[in-house]
């Protein structure tokens, strides 16, 4: 695959997480799109706690954080032995672990440095600690690369006129470009995208706040709607292709992503949308069957009993699954840093992890 463009040929915005001498620096994603602050963390509880509260969100920019958060224990423990430094090492990785349970690219990240350690576990102190801050570097140098190139997979595939997203799967969830991001930019730039539809996301509202927000300061042409305008936009023929983010997909192609994606999914096929997920390999969880297995977040009642911080229900029961699974045969295409992958999803995933 040829790569036409370069990352900064597409979006004007920064990476959205990256670490620097002790100190991981995001874009705080709760603050958007009243004011952009990047904010910097200087303990791995300070990261645990950013993930948790959603400062950084998305798979793969958590990914990154919690890989970036394993490289600021490295540099600023303490320990002087071994022991004690792979003691505060496991608790580290624990802590980054038990933050969000949904997107895998947490469990990737982690385990990926986890393991490297592992291996080099007879290595001095000081060349592990060196492994350790290499290592999550490659993790969100790997994840710019992986976008790129599904931009250039996803445009390729993708019918020229308007798509439709749901959620933020832009810049501001990777390290940087965004998965679905990519695609829209690389679209855009070759003049494929005719419009881009914005599903605002309730209740947290990734899709008002951020996907519109990176969108739109990098002139990409949307138009905004509430979550219960997708169908009838659909119905009325103003939708050519759907195009979503995904936060764990199984050996069959099911997939978990934001809470909606399931309705859009469904409605996408009763009006013969074409329906795709982009994601990198990193998201891909083939020790899980069906979309059955996977453990599903829910959040607090507060995200819906408030929007923007106003209180807009009384304080009565709420359910907040953060996201749904989309069964597989409701997708036309899975967009990955290797290619397009079409069904059969089980025969075809295997391949794609099978190949070198
Ligand atoms: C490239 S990001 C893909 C997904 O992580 C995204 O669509 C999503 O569901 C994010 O959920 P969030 O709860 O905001 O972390």
């Amino acid at each position: 695959m040829e790569l036409k463009y370069k990352p900064e040929e597409l979006t004007r915005l920064p990476r959205s997480v990256i670490y620097e001498s002790g100190k991981v620096k995001l874009i705080d994603q709760r603050l958007l799109p009243r004011e952009f602050k990047v904010i910097e963390l200087t303990t791995v509880d300070e990261v645990a706690r950013a993930i948790v509260t959603m400062q950084v969100r998305g798979a793969p920019a958590i990914g990154a954080a919690a890989a970036f958060g394993l490289a600021l224990y490295a540099e600023t423990t303490k320990a002087k032995t071994k022991d004690e430094f792979m003691d505060g090492f496991y608790a580290a990785y624990d802590k980054l672990k038990n933050t969000r349970p949904t997107a895998v690219n947490l469990f990737w990240a982690l385990n990926r440095v986890k393991k490297l350690v592992e291996e080099h576990r007879e290595d001095s102190l000081d060349e592990i600690k060196h492994l350790i801050v290499e290592e999550a570097q490659k993790i969100a140098d790997e994840d710019v690369e992986a976008n790129l190139r599904m931009g250039h997979y996803g445009a390729e595939v993708l019918p020229e006129g308007n798509v439709l997203t749901h959620c933020n799967a832009g810049s501001l969830a990777t390290v940087h470009l965004g998965t679905v991001g990519a695609v829209l930019r690389v679209m855009h730039k070759e003049g494929t995208l005719k419009l881009l539809w914005v599903d605002e996301t309730r209740p947290v509202l990734q899709g008002a706040r951020l996907s519109a927000w990176e969108y739109h300061y990098d002139g990409i042409p949307l138009k905004l709607i509430s979550d219960n305008m997708a169908g009838f936009v659909m119905q009325q023929g103003k939708v050519d292709a759907i195009i979503v983010g995904a936060d764990r997909i199984v050996a069959n192609g099911d997939f978990a992503n934001k809470i909606g994606t399931y309705t859009l999914a469904v409605l996408a096929k009763e009006h013969g949308i074409p329906f795709f997920t982009v994601a990198p390999l990193s998201t891909i969880d083939m020790s899980l069957k069906s979309g059955k297995e996977i453990p599903i977040e829910e959040r607090s009642k507060e995200e819906v009993l408030t929007c923007g911080g106003c209180r807009i229900a009384p304080d009565v029961d709420v359910y907040n699954p953060a996201f749904d699974v989309t069964p597989h045969k409701y997708l036309t295409g899975i967009i990955t840093d290797r290619g397009v992958v079409y069904p059969p999803f089980e025969r075809n995933l295997k391949r794609l992890f099978k190949r070198e």
